[in-house]
């Protein structure tokens, strides 16, 4: 429950650190055509929200135990040669110029937990901000 903003579904998953995942249409915004500080301002309430409403816990250290960010997507995470667009907005509202490497760690181990990717398969993830491109797989 983000207040005023309403009901959303956020996977959270871990790639270092621990990050929120939802198609920022869910909160009616675009990824790749919203405004940066309409996205930072949607992705911050969900942040806050998460801290407030879920207890994350790490088998190994409670102090990885939080929420760093979120990641607004574009929601295409069936696989596709195409690559899928993204933008991290972690820590105190900073915003990644890249398509975040912790953050497309998490999103691979998300996709392959959901079996929408094979092992040894690889996406590529945009940055919405800047366009830079990240290729990664899931491998044992
Ligand atoms: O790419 C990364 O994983 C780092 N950049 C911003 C968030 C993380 O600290």
């Amino acid at each position: 429950d983000v207040p005023g903003r309403g009901k959303v579904v956020v996977d959270i998953s871990y790639g270092g650190t621990f990050y929120a995942f939802l198609s920022a249409e869910q909160l009616g915004l675009d990824v790749c055509s919203s405004k940066t500080r309409d996205l930072v301002s949607a992705a911050s309430a969900v942040t806050e929200a998460v801290k407030e409403q879920f207890k994350l816990h790490h088998p190994e250290s409670e102090d990885l135990a939080f929420i760093y960010g979120t990641i607004l997507t574009d929601g295409k995470d069936a696989f596709s040669e195409e690559p899928t667009t993204n933008i991290c907005v972690f820590a105190d509202e900073q915003v990644d110029r890249s398509p975040t490497g912790s953050g497309v760690t998490a999103r691979i181990a998300l996709q392959y937990h959901k079996g929408l990717i094979q092992l040894n398969q690889s996406r590529t993830f945009r940055s919405s901000t800047t366009g830079s491109l990240f290729t990664g797989k899931a491998v044992k």
